[in-house]
C-alpha cells in the first residue's frame, strides 16, 4: 500500500513526454526523481498532484484510484521551487491558510501553526512577512505550510534550487530530518545527484521521459543498470567489453569470469568502475592492471591519477587515491600495478 503509478503516460498532442511509468512509493518513504532537464520529473510530480491529467494509466493511493480526483481533493501538498507564499500574509497566516479554509477553529489553528513554525525553527518569527524573511526562512515557511494539514504525501519540486550552496546543504539536512520526524512520504524532484544521494531512501533516475533505474542511492551508485546511469552519477570509468563464449568477459585491459547467475549469451556490455575503487594495494582475487602513470592531479586528501594500461595504451583508467595510500611517489611515466576487486566492477547491459 502507498502511492502507485500504473503505466502512467503523458503526451502533448502527438508528442509523448512520458513513456509508461510504473512506480510504487511506500508510506514514509523519501523518494527522489532525478534526471537531466526535460527528462519528465516535473511532469510526474504534476500528474501525481493532479495539476495535469495523464494520457493513460492510473494513479492510486492505498488502492484508491485518484486519477480523475481534483487537485484539492487529493491528500497531498506541494512545495514549489519559488515557495508560492502569499506576500501580504505573515508567516503564521501563510502556514495557517490551509487550515482556515478547511474551517478549523481559530485557537486550534494558532496551536498547530505555532507547533509547525517551531518544527521548522521559525517559532520566533510568526509575524514576519515573506519579504522580511531570508530565502531559507521562506522555504521553511513553505514547508511548515505543507505539513500542517497532515497530507499523506508532500511533493517537492526542486525546493532548494533558489538557495546558495551553503544554505542548500543546511536545508538538505533539515528537510531529511523533518521528514524522519513527521514520517510523511516525500516525493522530491532534483537534478542534483549529490542531493539525491544524500537525502533519499530510493532514487528514480529519469532520462528522456522514461525511468532508467529505481534503487537505493548505493544501488544506483555502485550497480548502475544502464549506460546512462553509469555516466550520470559522478565519475565512473566506463569500458566497452564483451561477454564471450566460455563464460568470460573481455575488455581491452580486463579479462574476468562472468559472475554466477549472469546471462552467458555473447553480447557487448559496458564495465563501470568507480575511480575510488581502483587501489594501489595487491589484494587476493583482485583484477590486476599494470599501467603507466599519465597524469597526477593532487587534490589534498584525494588525488586523481590518470593511468594508461600497458595492455591497451590508448585507453585510460582513472583512480582516486587517498593521500593515506601515498600517491606522492607517483609521477607521470612511472609504472604501477593497480587492482580492482571483481565485485567492484559493475557489468552494465547496453541493449535495452
Ligand atoms: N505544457 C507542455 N506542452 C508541451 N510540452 C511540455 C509541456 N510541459 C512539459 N513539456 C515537455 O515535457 C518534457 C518533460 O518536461 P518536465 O518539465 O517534466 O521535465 P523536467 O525533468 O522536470 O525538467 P526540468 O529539470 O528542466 O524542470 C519536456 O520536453 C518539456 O518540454
Amino acid at each position: 500500500m502507498g502511492l502507485a503509478l500504473e503505466g502512467v503516460t503523458k503526451a502533448y498532442g502527438s508528442v509523448e513526454v512520458l513513456r509508461p511509468v510504473t512506480l510504487n512509493v511506500a508510506h514514509g518513504e523519501f523518494l527522489t526523481l532525478l534526471g537531466p532537464s526535460g527528462s519528465g520529473k516535473t511532469t510526474i510530480l504534476r500528474l501525481i498532484g493532479g495539476f495535469t491529467q495523464p494520457s493513460g494509466g492510473r494513479i492510486l493511493l492505498d488502492g484508491r484510484d485518484l486519477t480523475t480526483v481534483a487537485t484539492n481533493k487529493r491528500p497531498f501538498n506541494t512545495v514549489f521551487q519559488d515557495y508560492a507564499l502569499f506576500p501580504h500574509m505573515s508567516a503564521a497566516d501563510n502556514v495557517g491558510y490551509g487550515l482556515m479554509i478547511r474551517g478549523r477553529a481559530k485557537p486550534e489553528i494558532r496551536r498547530i501553526v505555532g507547533e509547525a513554525l517551531e518544527m521548522v525553527g521559525l517559532g520566533h518569527l510568526p509575524d514576519r512577512y515573506p519579504a522580511q524573511l531570508s530565502g531559507g526562512q521562506r522555504q521553511r515557511v513553505a514547508l511548515a505550510r505543507a505539513i500542517v494539514c497532515e497530507p499523506k504525501l508532500i511533493l517537492l519540486d526542486e525546493p532548494l534550487s533558489a538557495l546558495d550552496a551553503e544554505l542548500r546543504r543546511q536545508m538538505q539536512g533539515f528537510l531529511k530530518d523533518l521528514q524522519r520526524r513527521i514520517g510523511t512520504t516525500f516525493l522530491f524532484v532534483t537534478h542534483d545527484q549529490e542531493e539525491a544521494i544524500a537525502m533519499s531512501d530510493r532514487i528514480v533516475v529519469m532520462n528522456t521521459g522514461g525511468i532508467e533505474q529505481i534503487g537505493s542511492p548505493k544501488e544506483i551508485y555502485y550497480a548502475p543498470r544502464t549506460p546512462f546511469v553509469a555516466g550520470f552519477f559522478g565519475d565512473n570509468n566506463r569500458i566497452a567489453a564483451k561477454v564471450v563464449a566460455g563464460g568470460r568477459i573481455e575488455a581491452p585491459f580486463i579479462d574476468l569470469p562472468l559472475p554466477p547467475g549472469r546471462d552467458a549469451t555473447p553480447r557487448p556490455v559496458l564495465l563501470a568502475i568507480r575511480p575510488e575503487l581502483v587501489t594501489l594495494d595487491a589484494r587476493p582475487g583482485a583484477v590486476e592492471i599494470t599501467c603507466v602513470v599519465d597524469e597526477v592531479a593532487f587534490g589534498g586528501a584525494i588525488s586523481h591519477v590518470r593511468l594508461r594500461p600497458l595492455a591497451a595504451p590508448d585507453e585510460r583508467l582513472v583512480a582516486k587515491l587517498t593521500s593515506a595510500r601515498d600517491p606522492r611517489g607517483l609521477e607521470p611515466g612511472a609504472a604501477v600495478t593497480v587492482s580492482v576487486a571483481p565485485d567492484d566492477i559493475a557489468i552494465v547491459e547496453t541493449a535495452p
